[in-house]
């Protein structure tokens, strides 16, 4: 592996690379936005330009479409495709029942829809995101902006009776200016530091008007890819009730990665 990796990028890339290879000819594939996701869609990309792969992928984020299309993989929305085979996406937290935080790069409303939309979802992270109880990383809401302040407030009474440890709601900034998402909304994340029931919490801030989505996966993924900075890679299966774990020593070239971090 070369030395300009960072041993956290090289666990994301391992983890990108092996969820790659659930990937095979004529799927539609959705594609998550994030940089583990990024190195996945370069790992498609060389299967598209060097091995001939025929697929199309549904990007979750004007970021991804843009890197989808440098890399050659085919473009399509979600309108046109309607049903996805897989979509495989990173994550800010998962626990040991694959439920997950997502939206730390504000895409959470689009990657819902499109893993929601598929046959299967792939988790790929490294192992620093797996969490006993979510909630340490601040839980992303999209809200529209149209009275996002009482939206605001009404979400700060509305944890007043959830069981979770923080309570502070802070509005995402872009330097000076409010944080906007492809679809026009603005983030608000929730500094909870414990979620004692994600899936309540899931439906009741949803109840609020202005929210449009929050970023707990609750029963959506199948299977985490966690990869380690020494090229190990672990999958966590939650098929047929239960969390299986295996091992697969990733073997890979200094060329590939070099490929891969141009
Ligand atoms: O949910 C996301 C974007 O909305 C990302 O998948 C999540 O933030 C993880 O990102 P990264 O792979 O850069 O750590």
């Amino acid at each position: 592996m070369p030395s300009d990796l960072s041993p956290i990028d090289k666990a994301k890339f391992v983890a990108a690379k092996q969820a790659s290879l659930y990937v095979e000819d004529g799927m539609k594939v959705g594609l998550g936005t994030g940089s583990t996701a990024a190195w996945l869609v370069k790992c498609l990309g060389e299967r598209v330009q060097d091995d001939g792969l025929k697929i199309k992928g549904v990007p979750t984020s004007s970021r991804t479409a843009a890197l989808a299309r440098e890399v050659g993989i085919e473009v399509m929305s979600l309108d046109e495709a309607r049903w996805l085979d897989i979509t495989i996406d990173g994550a800010d937290e998962y626990d040991g029942n694959l439920n997950l935080i997502k939206g730390g790069g504000g895409a959470l409303l689009q990657e819902k829809i499109v893993a929601t939309a598929s046959d299967q979802m792939v988790v790929i992270a490294d192992a620093s995101k797996s969490v006993e109880t979510l909630g340490g990383f601040p839980l992303p809401l999209e809200v529209v902006p149209f009275g996002w302040q009482t939206t605001k407030t009404l979400i700060e009474e509305t944890l007043i009776g959830m069981d979770v440890l923080g309570r502070k709601v802070s509005l995402r900034m872009n330097g000076e200016a409010p944080f906007y998402t492809d679809e026009g909304n603005h983030i608000l994340d929730l500094h909870l530091n414990r979620i004692g029931n994600a899936r309540q919490l899931s439906l009741v801030v949803n109840q609020i008007p202005g929210v449009v989505e929050n970023g707990l996966f609750i029963d959506i993924c199948d299977i985490v890819v966690i990869g380690h900075g020494d090229g190990r890679v672990e999958m966590r299966d939650i098929n047929e009730g239960m969390v299986q774990e295996a091992r697969h020593d990733f073997i890979e070239t200094d060329n590939l990665f070099a490929d891969l971090n141009d």
